[in-house]
């Protein structure tokens, strides 16, 4: 774990509530208990994996502007700065010097930053042929090297990992799930409606919050732009970065694919090797377009870069990629005021984490170097998108567990004999779930609920195809929460998943994208997962943070 990271006095809260849940969290120690005690440019939504089988419809800008609204309902932010990395760099800073004059506690390669793009802008050439020749050589020097650079950095990386004792349970688990393709979890699997389900909630949140603030405003009525002389956005695109911590096998690269405002660099990182490994091949099959399905590869897609990484055990400023964006290691308690001020360090729009977030609950140090590097790689107005369990439903099922027992208890001490003779006593070990999905604390629970200290509270998860038996940690949403104001970020947005589709069902573009991802029966209008389903899917909810 990087000591730069999180260090230096906790800042001050004013937070009423959240001030004491974030004392509670600075005074526990890491959990060393086991098992369970402590451009007017159209908007294209499509199904899973960007297959994109049909084409999006176009879409009304009433719901556009309801989303975009939506999001930045809650206050007026400040322009993004530009990143070291991207297009927008050649605009001024807020102090009017150029980036380069910044004081900035940002990373720096040791070599001079590249565009993300694989293929640069050509030069004029002076003469044909001979130019064209040496430019085809050195693209092909430039890829080679590129090649031996994630080699090596791939290497690195593991040999890091394995040093540092990543949850190696967790990563076998992962490498170990096979790849079934898209055809069988469209048609064979027994969890399919939920599976669709869970992929229309991610591209939901990646439409409604990956946009930045100046294309949101295109959709927007109110013209905040016009407040600051600045005038409207201009047509050309800015495009985002984007930085997925525990991508797995690549499987929201479509999604990003159609992200509204256009991607320019994924950044694709987890533990599990050989996900990344999938996730590349994924990633290749896009571009080329093999395995999809007779379609012609998409005009332009995004540079992608993919490492085996353990996002919350380790510090992420050691990838070459991620120094060139920029990422700031004084982000969180302590962190320079200066560098807050300017931008707050880091280079990337988005950064997303779905379905890992509470790997990181083990202990307050990896809760803690997750913000750091969520919030040093974000630049200031970045958006930092997930989904996590919801620990309101795990505090109401644990609560409900204990209610149940005792009251069982008392009525067993009422009976005038007592317990008869090899009557067993009851598991006292909370546990829940259906035939698809199961979880279960192998230790002791809080009687009422609440988690305190709120890391380390470990269960075991299984889900039916995907997930075996894999352990799992409480995210105890009020001290996570809290915990994220000392890295600037500020809660915009959190919703259980039933919910969403409640708010989100009948908008115009993310309803029948529904239906083309088989959310929705179009014949009845109900949703497809059965109530075993329905019940799986509720454990969840999904949130957006802004760094400011
Ligand atoms: C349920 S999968 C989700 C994968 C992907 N985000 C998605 O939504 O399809 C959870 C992922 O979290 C990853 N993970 C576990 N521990 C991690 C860590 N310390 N850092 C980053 N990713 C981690 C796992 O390897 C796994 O790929």
């Amino acid at each position: 774990m990087d000591p730069s990271c999180g260090s230096g006095s906790p800042k001050p809260t004013n937070q009423g509530s959240h001030a004491s849940q974030s004392d509670a969290i600075r005074s526990s120690g890491p959990a060393a208990r086991e098992n369970g005690s402590p451009g007017d440019k159209k908007r294209k939504v499509t199904e899973e994996e960007s297959s994109a089988a049909e084409k999006p419809q176009p879409t009304g800008p009433a719901s556009k502007r309801k989303r975009l609204q939506e999001r930045h309902q809650a206050r007026k932010r400040g322009r993004t700065p530009p990143s070291v990395f991207s297009r927008r760099n050649r605009s001024k800073s807020p102090s009017n010097a150029t980036p380069r004059d910044e004081p900035s506690r940002r990373s720096r390669s040791p070599l001079p930053p590249r565009s993300p793009s694989p293929d640069p802008q050509p030069r004029q050439r002076k003469r044909p042929g001979g130019g064209a020749r040496a430019g085809i050589a050195d693209r092909e020097t430039l890829r080679r090297r590129q090649e031996e650079r994630e080699r090596a950095e791939e290497q690195d990386a593991m040999r890091s990992s394995r040093d540092r004792g990543v949850s190696d349970v967790v990563r076998q688990h992962y490498n170990a799930v096979p790849e079934r393709g898209r055809e069988w979890r469209k048609t064979e699997s027994k969890i399919k409606g939920l599976r669709s389900f869970n992929n229309w909630v991610k591209s939901t949140l990646i439409q409604k919050f990956s946009p930045d603030e100046e294309f949101s405003a295109r959709f927007n009525d109110t013209k905040d732009w016009a407040e600051d002389s600045m005038g409207p956005p201009p047509a050309d695109d800015k495009r985002l970065l984007v930085l997925d911590l525990g991508c797995g096998k690549g499987g929201d690269l479509g999604k990003w694919q159609l992200a509204p405002q256009t991607v320019d660099l994924y950044v694709g990182l987890d533990p599990a090797n050989i996900s990344i490994e999938q996730a590349r091949d994924r990633y290749d099959a896009m571009r080329s377009g093999r395995g999809q399905r007779g379609r012609r590869p998409p005009q332009s897609i995004f540079h992608a870069e993919f490492y085996p990484k353990d996002c919350f055990g380790e510090w992420l400023g050691d990838i070459r990629i991620i120094q060139q964006v920029g990422i700031d290691p004084s982000a969180g308690p302590g962190g320079s005021i200066m560098a807050s001020r300017w931008g707050g360090g880091g280079g990337f729009d988005v950064v997303t984490s779905m379905f890992a977030v509470h790997y990181a609950f083990e202990s307050e140090e990896k809760t803690r170097q997750m913000l750091c590097n969520v919030a040093g790689s974000l630049k200031k107005g970045g958006r930092f998108i997930g989904v996590c369990p919801n620990s309101d439903i795990i505090s109401s099922r644990v609560a409900a567990f204990h209610k149940r027992r005792q009251e069982r208890e008392a009525a067993k001490a009422a009976e005038p004999e007592g317990p008869e003779d090899g009557e067993v006593e009851e598991d006292d070990r909370a546990q829940w779930g259906n035939d698809i999905y199961r979880v279960r604390f192998p230790g002791a629970t809080p009687e009422n609920g609440i988690f305190r200290p709120p890391f380390g509270w470990k269960y075991s998860y299984f889900m039916q195809e995907a997930v075996e038996e894999v352990p799992e940690y409480v995210v105890p949403w009020e001290a996570f929460r809290a915990l994220t104001e000392d890295y600037n970020l500020e809660l915009q947005y959190r919703k259980p998943f039933l919910e969403i589709w409640e708010d989100e069902k009948n908008d115009p573009d993310l309803g029948p994208l529904s239906e083309r991802m088989g959310v929705r029966d179009r014949a009845t209008g109900a949703l497809t997962m059965t109530e075993e389903e329905k019940e799986a899917v509720s454990f969840y909810h999904a949130f957006c943070f802004y760094k400011v």
